[in-house]
């Protein structure tokens, strides 16, 4: 009895030390995370956080997109951001902040899930939601999904037994986070506990980096200031951190707006820097842009005019969108990208309202109506051109349908859209 124990125990202790030896000396990268991604951008699904109406142009530069945020986040939001960026080649994964929000749709949209566990908070915050999570899954999501799929009659035992293990296979391919939050002032620090005595020094931080590697295998170590820059703080901890570091990938988040920022905090030993904020900032200083372009600018101004109201009106040196593009390392010229992405908004805005008195005139009745509308009115559809560098062969579907749906809603035709175009600047 003892030599069948043994020999399973010895297997097991075998296979777990080819793995460890195969993560720390192996010539392969077995971290799922790329360790080529530089730039990260974070996408917050609640309502009131809008996307700029030509985001595929914005994202087609950052090296992946994350989804989540800590307040006013539900399932359905959460999978209307995923339905946007599906069309779009950039990955996107999910940032859940809480089991609820992963759903059959954001499971298929997502590259993977990334799980926050809070190195410096509360136990709630390291184990204690995971548990919650985790109980979800086991209890709730995957019996659910598997009923569907699984013939009536499978016996409870066999839909049990499916459950764990679909169970076990999600968190295994769930990528964990581990976070050292040191903005005491964020809605992160809030929702996991961290007060100003939680905050870590460089060598605290290297001593939870190292733990977190080799003890909770997380796949990366997340440095957070969210909403604020971290400065020399930050550089100090990210150097700490970096040298200890073999497997997990290190980002740095947080109040980051330029490239000087950005680059020290690459410098200092991050593999990858997120932004949030700034990236809404886009969306909502485009509306104000938009709602100015349409009073100043005719329908039918060309290209020249509106180049020259965009580098009369808009400050194109401060505004968000330069403020975005230059934390993003592979933009050569951000001011010069910006003030292209800024006119391609605006001639696209003023076009969708050339389209809109035109399909007006006709008195549609609904959705399908305005689409034979625009499909006999136009042959580029407004925004098409730009698209086309970033979503490719969808870019005139994706154009199609923005537009359609775009119009449907202003001309007060209902909310059945098949994009959720409410999240676009243009709905504020
Ligand atoms: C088991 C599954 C699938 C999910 C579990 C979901 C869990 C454990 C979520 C953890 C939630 C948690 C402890 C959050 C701590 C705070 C944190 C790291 C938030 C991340 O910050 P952002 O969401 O970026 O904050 P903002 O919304 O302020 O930008
Ligand atoms: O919103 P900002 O301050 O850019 O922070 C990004 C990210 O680290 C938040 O979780």
């Amino acid at each position: 009895m003892v030599a069948f124990d043994a020999l399973p125990r010895r297997l097991g202790r075998l296979v777990d030390g080819l793995g460890i030896v195969a993560r720390t000396v192996g010539p392969f990268d077995t971290n799922p995370v790329p360790a080529d991604w530089s730039h990260v951008t974070k996408l917050d699904p609640e309502d009131a956080k809008k996307l700029p109406l030509l985001y595929p142009l914005f994202l087609r530069h950052t090296s992946a997109v994350s989804v989540g945020g800590s307040s006013d986040v539900t399932a359905a939001n959460t999978e209307e951001t995923f339905s946007l960026l599906e069309p779009l080649s950039v990955p996107a994964f999910h940032e859940p902040s809480e089991a609820k929000h992963v759903t059959e749709r954001t499971r298929e949209s997502a590259a993977f899930i990334a799980i926050p566990e809070v190195l410096n908070g509360d136990s709630e915050s390291l184990v204690g939601t995971l548990g919650v999570g985790t109980e979800y899954i086991r209890e709730e999501l995957t019996p659910g999904m598997l009923s569907e799929k699984l013939p009536w009659w499978t016996p409870n035992r066999v839909l049990d037994a499916c459950s764990n293990v679909a169970t076990s296979l999600l968190l295994s391919e769930a990528v964990f986070e581990a976070y050292i939050i040191q903005n005491p002032d964020s809605a992160a620090a809030r929702e996991a506990n961290v007060d100003e005595d939680d905050l870590l020094s460089a060598r605290a931080a290297k001593q939870h980096s190292m733990a977190a590697e080799r003890h909770l295998e997380s796949e990366l170590v997340y440095l957070e200031y969210s909403g604020t820059y971290g400065g020399d703080e930050a550089a100090d901890i990210l150097a700490a951190v970096s040298e200890s570091l073999d497997w997990s990938r290190l980002w740095y988040g947080g109040g980051l707006d330029s490239r000087e920022h950005a680059q020290a905090m690459l410098d200092a030993g991050a593999d990858t820097v997120v932004v949030g904020d700034v990236f809404h900032d886009v969306a909502a200083e485009e509306a104000k842009i938009c709602a100015d372009a349409r009073t100043d600018l005719s329908p039918d101004a060309d290209v020249r005019t509106v180049r020259e109201w965009v580098t009369d009106t808009v400050g194109v040196e401060e505004s968000a969108a330069r403020r975005y593009l230059s934390t993003v390392p592979s933009v050569d010229d951000p001011t010069a990208t910006a003030e292209r992405y800024l006119v391609a908004t605006v001639r696209t805005v003023l076009e969708l309202e050339r389209l809109e008195a035109v399909v007006a005139e006709a008195g549609p009745e609904t959705r399908d109506d305005v689409c034979s509308l625009v499909d006999e009115q136009t042959d580029t559809l407004p925004g098409e051109r730009y698209l086309q560098s970033t979503a490719g062969e969808a870019s005139r579907t994706l154009a199609r349908t923005i537009a359609v749906d775009v119009l449907t809603r202003r001309l007060d035709l209902g909310d059945d859209t098949e994009l959720p175009v409410s999240h676009l600047s243009t709905n504020q």
